[in-house]
């Protein structure tokens, strides 16, 4: 048994700046733009965001994921004076295990939901939603893993209690809602699927707000590697139930015979009946220490021993009945087990971790019941908490990765009066589990099986749990069993005409025509940076691509940042120290355009390069750079004086820069405008709440947007001109 390590680090609160850096160039095009997007929305506050991003095996969804995270967490902490503990992003998923991966918490715990009362809504005491009010204040996203596991009174449960912590009537109470993952999955336990209606009873609150609120972005690029490629490519037709014949050909060669699977993987059933009776087996043949445990039951209240004999008699066989806790409990060394309680959702201790029993230690003489249960988890950062804390047990022959589970205590109702007190070791046999319990669990290898049961997607879902196809072993395989819903396609065709993701700004990409798509981008050092620019789809699809603040220097290898398929001009200031000049300036153009250098100028708070373009209209382009201490008197000046003398104004300009006029800009802007009758096409805030990054043209506009950013406080500015 070997589950994949998912990096965890990366939904640590923050990652080291290079590891970010690195991580927003490795986007393909359909993952940058839904990061854009949710980006754009977010930065510019003006609507909330309601967005589900699905697709199928790896396409990259937990990347995308990621990057948000690590920009979210570092944009809404960049406020002067905000407090990076305060809590602005809830990370949460469904189960303790899928909050674990993204080092999260589970719903249940985020929003206060009550296990015993299901999803029907109930108010918050004073004391707790004041103690919310608190812990929220700061709000602002909220981002859900594992989508599919949630069903549609989960969501409006979410909706009404963000509503009451945030005493806003808006769904989510205003608050910004990403959900990811993939739907084509099983049913979700206890509640329906999330796209469906709810039932009648739900009166006011019967709304269904997936329907009325979400977009979906769906990814369909395969990013894993070569073998796993191919392997993730049947999958994603088996999702939708389009495989081919190849692709069952493909699967047959994982065919493998029961008894020639081992016992070290975990086996895949489609109910809980089979699962058991294979564990019975693994726990019957086991020749190694074993032993079954039986839980110790307490009745509270005066009843005499017939009766509470009678009554334990009553007790539920089924262990969801009975807080997850079996009544007789068999381990045995080296078998496969998993938790079934959130001990610990911090420590990855949670309802469904993975684990080998390792030893089963006594520590009184003689006595019949063990102490503490010694597992090792699958991955080593589970339980590391634990062991800490436990150090003191660590005594031969207790290796330091093995983790000490001890027995817990939960109450279950065998009445609605009548409560029981269960102690038990939070375990159970898990060689064999059912393909329900092993959704959103990736392993390198696994038994799938099917028999000849037809259950919507559990084919995709079972065969999907393992990365490559080298791990999978599939003990028999009938294709005509293979399901997909009628109602789930039906979903997912509305979901792609209906609710497609509308992208809040234009890609450069998508534009077309006799235009000119100008990026202009304050960099805050090209040097750090021009990997951030090269992979950009967008900027790298702009004519002109002109950047201020390079902080290059003259001695700098200038292939170090050549861009493909651009010529450049530069304007660099000579430095002779170690540490970078604070300006300099370049002006890519595209290789297809022809161009002229007019002028180069420089002042220690001035800088200017002009180039006039010659392919259709000779257009003359200024790109200039004020330092924030460079007096206005001293610019207004080199306007007047230097710009009016190297442009002529009869003639198509673009003059475009980062002006830095915090005061007087009004008065700049009517200089400009005068001085070479144009117009400013820049109308919304480029750094912070200031509009410091300009664009002067006498051209006719077809186009214009501030985009933010995630590698410089200054936004991305693009403008398209009609040529
Ligand atoms: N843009 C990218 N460039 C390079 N590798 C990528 C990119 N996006 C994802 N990957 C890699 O592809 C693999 C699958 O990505 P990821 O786990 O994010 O996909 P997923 O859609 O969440 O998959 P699944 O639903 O199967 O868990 C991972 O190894 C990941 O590192």
């Amino acid at each position: 048994m070997n589950s994949s390590n998912t990096e965890i680090q990366d939904f640590a609160p923050r990652i080291p700046d290079n590891e970010y850096l690195a991580l927003l160039t490795i986007l393909n095009q359909k993952q940058s733009e839904f990061y854009l997007h949710v980006m754009q929305t977010i930065t510019s506050m003006e609507e909330p965001l309601r967005v589900f991003l699905t697709g199928g095996a790896g396409v990259g969804k937990s990347v995308v994921v990621k990057v948000l995270y690590q920009s979210l967490y570092r944009y809404l902490n960049s406020t002067e004076g905000t407090d990076p503990e305060d809590c602005k992003i809830i990370m949460c998923a469904p189960t303790g295990k899928a909050a674990f991966n993204i080092n999260g918490q589970t719903i249940h715990s985020a929003f206060q939901i009550n296990p015993n009362r299901g999803f029907n809504y109930m108010k918050l005491n004073s004391d707790k939603l004041n103690s919310l009010q608190v812990k929220y204040r700061h709000l602002q996203v909220v981002i859900i893993d594992e989508i599919s596991m949630v069903g549609n009174r989960e969501i409006l449960f979410i909706s009404e209690r963000l509503k009451e912590i945030k005493q806003n009537q808006q769904t989510f109470g205003g608050i910004h809602i990403i959900v990811v993952k993939d739907l084509y999955q099983l049913k979700p336990v206890m509640d329906n699927w999330i796209f469906e209606n709810l039932a009648e009873g739900y009166g006011a609150l019967a709304t269904n707000i997936w329907r009325d609120e979400l977009s979906v972005r769906s990814l369909t690029q395969i990013m894993r590697q070569k073998d796993d490629k191919e392997f993730a490519e049947i999958l994603n037709r088996l999702r939708e139930g389009n495989q081919a014949q190849e692709d069952i050909k493909e699967l047959q060669k994982c065919l493998t015979n029961e008894t020639d699977v081992e016992n070290t993987m975990i086996h895949l059933y489609p109910t809980n009946a089979l699962a058991n009776n294979y564990n019975t087996q693994i726990f019957e043949q086991s020749e190694k220490q074993k032993t079954v445990i039986q839980a110790i039951d307490t009745i509270p209240g005066d009843y005499s021993a017939s009766v509470k004999q009678y009554l334990k008699e009553q007790f539920p066989k089924e262990a969801n009945k009975t807080a997850g806790l079996l009544c007789s409990l068999p381990i045995a060394v080296d078998s496969i087990c998993e938790t079934v309680a959130n001990i610990d959702v911090q420590d990855g201790i949670t309802n469904g971790s993975a684990c080998i029993i390792k030893h089963i230690q006594y520590l009184q003489h003689n006595n019949t019941k063990p102490s503490i249960i010694w597992v090792q988890f699958d991955k080593e950062r589970v339980g590391h908490i634990t062991r800490t804390k436990y150090k003191q047990y660590f005594i031969s022959p207790i290796q330091p990765t093995w983790t000490p589970i001890f027995a817990i205590s939960r109450n279950f109702f065998l009445t609605k009066k009548i409560m029981v007190t269960r102690q038990q070791f939070p375990l159970k046999p898990a060689t064999a589990k059912t393909i329900h319990k092993a959704q959103g669990d990736t392993v390198d290898e696994i038994a799938v099986h099917m028999g000849s049961y037809k259950i919507e997607h559990a084919h995709y879902v079972a065969l999907s749990r393992v990365r490559t196809k080298k791990g999978l072993h599939i003990i028999h395989l009938n294709e005509t069993k293979i399901k997909t819903s009628e109602t789930f396609k039906i979903e997912m065709q509305r979901l792609k005409h209906e609710s497609s993701l509308q992208l809040c700004y234009d890609p450069f990409y998508n534009i077309t025509g006799p235009y000119l798509k100008i990026t202009l981008q304050n960099a805050r050092s090209l040097h750090k940076h021009i990997k951030n620019v090269s992979s950009d789809l967008n900027i790298m699809s702009s004519d002109i691509i002109a950047i201020v603040e390079t902080r290059l220097k003259e001695t700098d290898n200038p292939q170090a940042y050549e861009l493909p398929e651009f010529g450049s001009v530069t304007n660099n200031q000579s430095c002779e120290s170690q540490i970078r000049p604070h300006h300099g300036q370049i002006i890519y153009v595209r290789q297809t355009l022809t161009y002229v250098m007019k002028d180069v100028y420089q002042t220690n708070t001035i800088e200017a390069i002009t180039i006039t373009l010659r392919n259709t209209l000779p257009i003359q382009m200024c790109l200039v750079y004020k330092s924030p201490s460079c007096l206005n008197d001293f610019f207004f000046d080199f306007v007047s004086n230097h710009l009016t003398y190297v442009i002529d104004v009869k003639q198509p300009l673009v003059i475009l820069g980062d002006f830095n006029f915090t005061r007087s800009r009004s008065e700049f802007i009517n200089l400009m405008i005068r001085t070479f009758r144009c117009s400013q096409h820049i109308d919304k805030p480029t750094r912070g709440q200031s509009l410091l990054d300009m664009v002067f043209s006498n051209l006719n506009v077809y186009y214009s947007n501030v985009i933010y950013c995630s590698w410089s406080d200054h936004s991305t500015i693009q403008c398209v001109f009609q040529v």
